[in-house]
């Protein structure tokens, strides 16, 4: 299956994206020439999605190293770019994580800061690929029991948001089972909620699954109830932004309606973890920190108009006031697996030690 990635180095060291903000009409690529284009970049959400929020700060501290380099500029030029790519989002914990990475191999680099900046966030990008790929590996047994049940049957898969590739580097989290049973010729259909107001399931995982190949089906965020009331849907799996200590997880708001529902339907919830999206410094989920993001994403509507124009339109009266919160908070109980990179855990501080003893 040809994959693509979502952030690149050039020939001359900068660092290129996608545009996500203006797919599925059109892919466009942006190029980062200093730190402050990288925190732009998240804050405006042409990169978006924990693990590529934390690979483009990498960059951030590269781009701004190489600045410091070249206009000779002191330690304190470096200082403000961390705290500004610290401030650019803040609930996906990849961010801090890839900036924590960063700082900790500057502080130890002996010599050449660039090509360590350089070296780390390519390690950074290199090992978010093979965690999705080992997360398709841990999580495609769940699709071939459902299919194996179902006699070789369509196995319908209900996810939110984009925990694909496009929120990652290549393969993604929740799709990398996916590709990888489509791989295997088993017969998948993905349900995939719209994801207002950022429309990040119709514009992105929508896109991803066409240039794929993967059937699936557009739902408004409301369907996933009804769907599973009338046994429409085998399982349900999600990214996350961040997961502690427990097990809760958050992720895209409207992910935790989604939980609720598979429970009381008896449909397995899984949640793709890559282990930098775990925080194991926070006990439970009402600790993490939530996004607001500005009431016109709620307000307004953007997509393609009839005219081939990228727009937006006023969706309520001019003087209704929006409330904006990005992600909720699944409860551990409401989990029925984790799928992480090294194996499969339950959703608790003890099937998370399991796996990552090194947080004991
Ligand atoms: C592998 S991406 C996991 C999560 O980051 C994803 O599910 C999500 O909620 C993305 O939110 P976004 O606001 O688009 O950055």
């Amino acid at each position: 299956m040809s994959k693509f990635r979502t952030i690149w180095t050039t020939e001359d060291r900068y660092v290129e994206v996608i545009d996500q903000k203006i797919l599925p009409h059109e892919l466009i690529t942006r190029k980062l020439l200093t730190y402050k284009d990288a925190e732009t970049a998240i804050k405006d959400m042409t990169v978006r999605g924990a693990p590529l929020i934390g690979a483009t700060a990498a960059y951030g501290i590269y781009l701004a190293v190489r600045e410091l380099v070249e206009k000779q500029l002191d330690g304190s030029f470096l200082d403000a770019a961390f705290s500004d790519l610290r401030a650019s989002r803040p609930t996906a914990v990849n961010l801090f994580w890839a900036l924590d990475k960063m700082r900790d191999a500057l502080d130890n680099s002996e010599g050449d800061f660039l090509q360590t900046a350089w070296d780390t966030a390519n390690q950074i990008v290199e090992d978010d690929v093979e965690t999705c790929r080992m997360i398709g590996v841990h999580g495609l047994p769940f699709i071939e029991e459902i299919s194996k049940r179902k006699k070789g049957d369509v196995v319908n898969i209900l996810t939110h948001c984009n925990a694909g590739m496009l929120g990652c580097i290549e393969w993604g989290t929740i799709t990398s089972p996916i590709y990888q049973a489509i791989e295997k010729g088993i017969k998948v259909h993905v349900w995939v909620d719209e994801t207002r107001p950022r429309n990040q399931g119709s514009n992105l995982t929508c896109y991803e699954l066409t240039r794929h190949n993967v059937p699936h089906t557009l739902i408004v965020d409301n369907a996933g109830g009804h769907l599973m009331q009338h046994g429409f849907v085998d399982m349900v799996i999600v990214g996350t932004d961040r997961t502690t200590r427990n097990g809760d997880v958050a992720n895209k708001i409207g992910t935790y309606l989604k939980a609720l529902a598979a429970n009381d339907n008896n449909i397995p919830f899984y949640v793709a973890l890559p282990s930098t999206t775990l925080d194991m410094t926070i006990e439970n989920g009402f600790d993490i920190p939530i996004e607001e993001r500005n009431q016109d994403e709620v307000r307004y509507m953007i997509g393609k108009q009839a005219n081939g124009e990228i727009g937006s339109v006023l969706i309520c009266p001019e003087t209704t006031q929006a409330s904006n919160y990005g992600f909720d908070v699944t409860p551990a109980r409401l989990v029925t697996k984790i799928i992480t990179e090294r194996g499969v855990c339950n959703a608790s501080e003890e099937g998370l030690l399991e796996l990552f003893p090194e947080y004991k």
